[in-house]
């Protein structure tokens, strides 16, 4: 400030008043700039205040409903029996009894049909809401999809393997008359082994992709350890949804944390892990063979699974998913680089050589690394040497992480 309320010359020559006014357009220019830049930032404060404004309305919003919904008295769970007219219906409790009970005019008359679970009021037993059929898979964590986009010529080597799940689950879903000729009874299940990431998952979803199924996934450490208590109902659940789906293919990941092999259960845990097993083998014990929902299950561990999922009309197919040899290896390389640019020097050959024991997800992993390592150089092609380059980054980092939990696992 104190600049610009600069005094003008007294006396004045015609130079003296050019400078003063050079001067002081130069110190209002600046000024002028500074008080631009603190608007700016200002202005930026304002809108970054706003967006918190917004946040925290939100959040309370949030906060606000929580807490009525934690006032709210409970609400009794009924299934739908009959319908008598648009405001009465009968209930049966989910405690047991029925009762003959109001509607609320908001709900929907169509939605309430026979068999609809819907919530009570506590007190009166009116019906207040109706609920989503149970077995909603997206609230258990099911992964449901239509057909998956996987297919064999996305698999890398495995030629047997792919032949012996084809006869075994592929064929009976396509063509289930050559079974009822032949007079056999063809496999409910099928069980793959192997070390992870070889592409067990891969290989089932590349099935239902082939026979136009839908993929139901689950994964059997979630059925027991993430909805405590659920794990036999998620089971029957699993199985009413593949059915109401069909065609379609149940593919059970890490079965051994379920049907692992157990002396005794005397934990709360193991007697839950044993009920969901219970359920697993009734419901493949239940199921009509010559049906089009087929059972898929993947371990890491066929050395712990409990002799009476093996069963003749269980899982009477075993299919081992060894890790890549040479000439997989270079298949799965081919696969994961077809839409890369490679460079005219590079040799899959020589990578596939280098990379003896990696499985096909770490394999998977060196061909994006090696494309990060030429998008780092800004090239516009991937060269032999990113490939070195990704091969000695992964095996250090899986040498990092493998001594970190070893090396936490020797003081847990
Ligand atoms: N044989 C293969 N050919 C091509 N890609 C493969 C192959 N094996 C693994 N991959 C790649 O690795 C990813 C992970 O493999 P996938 O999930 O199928 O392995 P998995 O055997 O089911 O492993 P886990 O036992 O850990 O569940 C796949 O999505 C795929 O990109």
């Amino acid at each position: 400030m104190g600049d610009i309320a600069r005094q003008a010359p007294d006396k004045d020559t015609g130079e003296d008043i050019y400078q003063y006014l050079l001067e002081r357009i130069t110190t209002l220019e600046n000024r002028n700039l500074e008080l631009r830049e603190q608007f700016r930032q200002m202005e930026s404060e304002k809108r970054y205040v706003e967006t918190q404004k917004i946040r925290y309305e939100r959040e309370l919003r949030k906060l606000k409903s929580e807490i009525e919904q934690l006032r709210s008295p409970p609400l009794v769970i009924g299934t739908v029996t009959d319908v008598i007219d648009n405001s009465r219906v009968i209930v049966r409790s989910s405690a047991g009894p029925r009762f003959l009970v109001r509607t609320s005019q908001l709900i929907d008359p169509d939605l309430l049909k026979p068999g609809v679970r819907c919530t009570l009021n506590q007190q009166s037993l009116a019906i207040v809401d109706v609920l989503p059929t149970s077995y909603d898979a997206q609230i258990y964590g099911m992964e449901l999809v239509e057909s998956p986009k996987e297919t064999y010529e996305n698999i890398g080597g495995l030629g047997p393997q792919i032949e012996e799940i084809r006869e075994a689950v592929e064929l009976p879903l396509t063509k289930p008359h050559l079974f009822e000729k032949v007079g056999i009874a063809p496999p409910k299940g099928v069980l793959l082994y192997g070390p992870p990431g070889t592409g067990k998952t891969l290989l089932a979803r590349a099935v239902a992709h082939q026979t136009n199924a839908h993929f139901l996934r689950v994964v059997g450490s979630e059925l027991v350890q993430k909805y405590i208590g659920e794990g036999a109902r998620l089971v029957r659940e699993l199985f009413d949804l593949a059915k109401q789906k069909a065609p379609s293919i149940i593919f059970i990941d890490e079965i051994d944390a379920i049907g692992a092999h157990r002396n005794d259960s005397t934990t709360s845990g193991d007697r839950e892990v044993q009920r969901t097993l219970m359920q697993l083998l009734a419901e493949m014990d239940g199921f009509d063979n010559r049906g089009d929902v087929k059972i898929i299950a993947a371990t890491n561990r066929i050395d712990i699974l409990d002799r009476a999922l093996l069963r003749p009309g269980r899982f009477d197919r075993m299919i081992e998913i060894p890790l890549p040899d040479l000439e997989g290896r270079l298949a799965i390389l081919k696969i994961h680089t077809m839409n890369m640019s490679l460079g005219e020097d590079v040799n899959l050959a020589e990578v596939a050589r280098l990379t003896e024991g990696k499985n096909g997800a770490e394999l998977r992993a060196i061909c994006m690394e090696a494309g990060m390592f030429a998008i780092r150089m800004e090239h516009e092609t991937v060269s032999h040497e990113d490939f070195i380059k990704a091969i000695e980054k992964l095996s250090t980092d899986f040498d990092r992480h493998h001594f970190h939990t070893s090396f936490g696992e020797m003081f847990a």
